[in-house]
């Protein structure tokens, strides 16, 4: 479902920030992408939303090719991700419920879906007695559960997480990967960057580690090779 093959990326002449990168991931995966800072997870992660992209190389996501995907295209190819960051990314003049819909008022949903699906997730994230208040009135582990409901609420096929837990707290960090896996085990893909070692071993998926822009570990790869 998403394949990287031989993908370099080099923002300037003496900063190559990815190397010969391959790798494969299957629709319902959960990866945890690890990493000292630098190391490219955000680089990856961007050429996944097609915010970058690949100098060479080949990455397809979702049979889309997306080094030559039409610049016009890109909007419906980010369709099928929900994105979520480590700053929530919530429109602070408008509340719970409000910050939700608008995703859902951006890919032309029929008015009378809105209001039972916004509610589903809200729901969903244990969000849903809060629906009315601004963000202002919320926590953070609050606010990042609003945000993984607007990731959602279209029903992307990829999460896609960049140091989603990094403001929070253990026990918040917890939740928010209760909820993630949940939603991946509906067989939603969810990959998230992450620094949080104790995360990673409360919660075992496939772990793919970087350094200098090069895969140096991949769990599910070593668990193969032991296998085979
Ligand atoms: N827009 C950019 N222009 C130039 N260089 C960049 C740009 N974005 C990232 N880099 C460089 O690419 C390399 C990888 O950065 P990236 O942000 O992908 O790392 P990271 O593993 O996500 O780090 P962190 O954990 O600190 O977020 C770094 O050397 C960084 O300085």
């Amino acid at each position: 479902m998403i394949k990287f093959t031989n993908v370099e990326k080099i923002y300037s002449d003496r900063n190559k920030s990815l190397h010969d990168i391959n790798l494969g991931i299957s629709q319902g995966e959960f990866i945890f992408l690890v990493g000292h800072s630098g190391a490219g997870k955000s680089t990856i992660l961007k050429i996944l939303t097609r915010e970058e992209k690949v100098s060479s190389g080949r990455i397809s996501v979702l049979g889309q090719d997306l080094s030559k995907i039409k610049h016009r295209k890109i909007h419906s190819y980010r369709r099928n991700l929900g994105i979520i960051f480590q700053d929530f990314r919530i429109l602070r003049e408008k509340t719970v419920y409000e910050n939700v819909e608008i995703a859902m008022r951006a890919v032309g949903a029929k008015s009378k879906d809105i209001k039972p699906r916004v509610m589903e997730v809200l729901s969903k994230v244990k969000i849903a007695d809060k629906y009315n208040k601004y963000p202002d009135e919320l926590s953070g582990g609050e606010l990042q559960r609003v945000a993984i409901a607007r990731a959602i609420v279209n029903r992307p096929s990829i999460i896609i997480a960049d140091e989603c837990t990094g403001n929070l707290d253990r026990e918040n960090s917890i939740g928010i990967l209760n909820i993630l896996n949940d939603i991946n085990k509906e067989g939603v893909t969810v990959i998230m960057a992450t620094h949080d070692n104790e995360l990673i071993n409360l919660f075992p998926k496939r772990v793919i580690q970087l350094e200098n822009g090069k895969i140096i570990k991949d769990t599910k790869r070593e668990m193969y090779e032991v296998i085979v």
